[in-house]
């Protein structure tokens, strides 16, 4: 983990000096999402619910990075369509032996704020949050009846956000769990958008067939139908960028060796009630970054950390 001092924001940086005082980052929680604004502008969102990162803001807080469902629920009745849930313990449907919903508890669980710190160097600001089994409802406990602790961190930079998470084995019993970032990335136009750093990577085709590995992507990958892929690129660290006609995004992980690319296309989209306007797959494109091929074996007292970064850099 990034080891940040900690710095109450009540605190003026120019206390004593006859100096104005220096912007401050601004930090709102309340009662159900915590916002942070630099004094640029640029922002982020967080939903308690899910730990959702509903929105992150960049360019002074004129660009919003972020797909969001015109019909999300953000109320806690259901996962939030948009934005960037987390999927943990389980990726997609659960085993059938298993309680567990779709992608986990995780993103339906209510967080606990842990707080913020601040860096004057570098103009950002992170926001911490956990997760452990004693906030589970009684039906996630009896599904997944093993003792977690879960951190997860959101750092909001002028250009960037980072966002980082440690899984701890708070018991004595091993188990094991998969993670990703679903994040739903607003993209101007998917049918001039594209993806390097995927190329030469065999994927799971989840639309054509569970288990069928297909042959390696093309380059550059181009997104012209309803796309639901597991790839698992051989180097675990490597950038995969998204090319739209604003700027391109930059995403560098780690300690995660699967990406999912997910748009649902057309008709899917129509079928799902949460997802308005009807048309909105045109304006989004799920790159998420996890470990969700096999799942990640912790022993008693054993922690798992990960990592995603997204850029934005001008293209040219
Ligand atoms: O509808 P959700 O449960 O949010 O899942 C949305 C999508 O998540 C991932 O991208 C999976 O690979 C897809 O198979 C799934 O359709």
């Amino acid at each position: 983990m990034v080891d940040r001092p900690k710095k109450p924001s009540a605190l003026p940086t120019s206390a004593g000096s006859s100096m104005p005082p220096a912007p401050q980052v601004d930090i709102s929680p309340s009662s159900d999402r915590v916002t942070a604004t630099l004094p640029t502008g640029e922002s982020c969102e967080v939903l308690l619910y899910g730990a959702t990162l509903v929105s992150w803001k960049s360019e002074g807080g004129q660009r919003e990075n972020l797909w969001m469902s015109d019909a999300a629920k953000v109320d806690g009745s259901k996962a939030v369509r948009g934005g960037i849930p987390l999927v943990f313990p389980v990726f997609g449907p659960p085993p059938s032996s298993s309680h567990l919903p779709q992608h986990g508890f995780a993103r339906i669980s209510r967080w606990e704020f842990l707080g913020k710190s601040t860096s004057e160097s570098d103009s950002s600001v992170q926001l911490d949050f956990g997760l452990m089994s004693s906030n589970l409802s009684p039906e996630m406990r009896a599904a997944w009846p093993c003792e977690f602790g879960v951190i997860y961190s959101v750092t909001l930079g002028r250009r960037s956000l980072e966002t980082r998470v440690v899984v701890r084995n708070e018991g004595a019993a091993a188990w094991e769990f998969m993670w990703l970032w679903h994040t739903y990335l607003r993209v101007e136009d998917i049918h001039q958008t594209h993806l390097t750093g995927l190329s030469s990577t065999p994927y799971h085709d989840r639309v054509a067939s569970a288990h069928l590995t297909s042959e390696p992507s093309p380059t550059p990958l181009t997104i012209t139908s309803e796309t639901d892929r597991v790839y698992h690129p051989p180097d675990p660290q490597s950038t995969i960028t998204v090319h739209t006609p604003a700027p391109r995004y930059e995403i560098t992980r780690e300690n995660l060796p699967d990406v999912v690319v997910w748009n649902p296309w057309e008709e899917k989209a129509k079928g799902m009630s949460d997802f308005e306007p009807k048309d909105g797959w045109e304006n989004m494109l799920c790159v998420e970054e996890g470990s969700v091929r096999e799942g990640v074996r912790l022993e008693g007292g054993e922690a798992w950390e990960g990592g995603v970064t997204v850029r934005l850099v001008e293209e040219g």
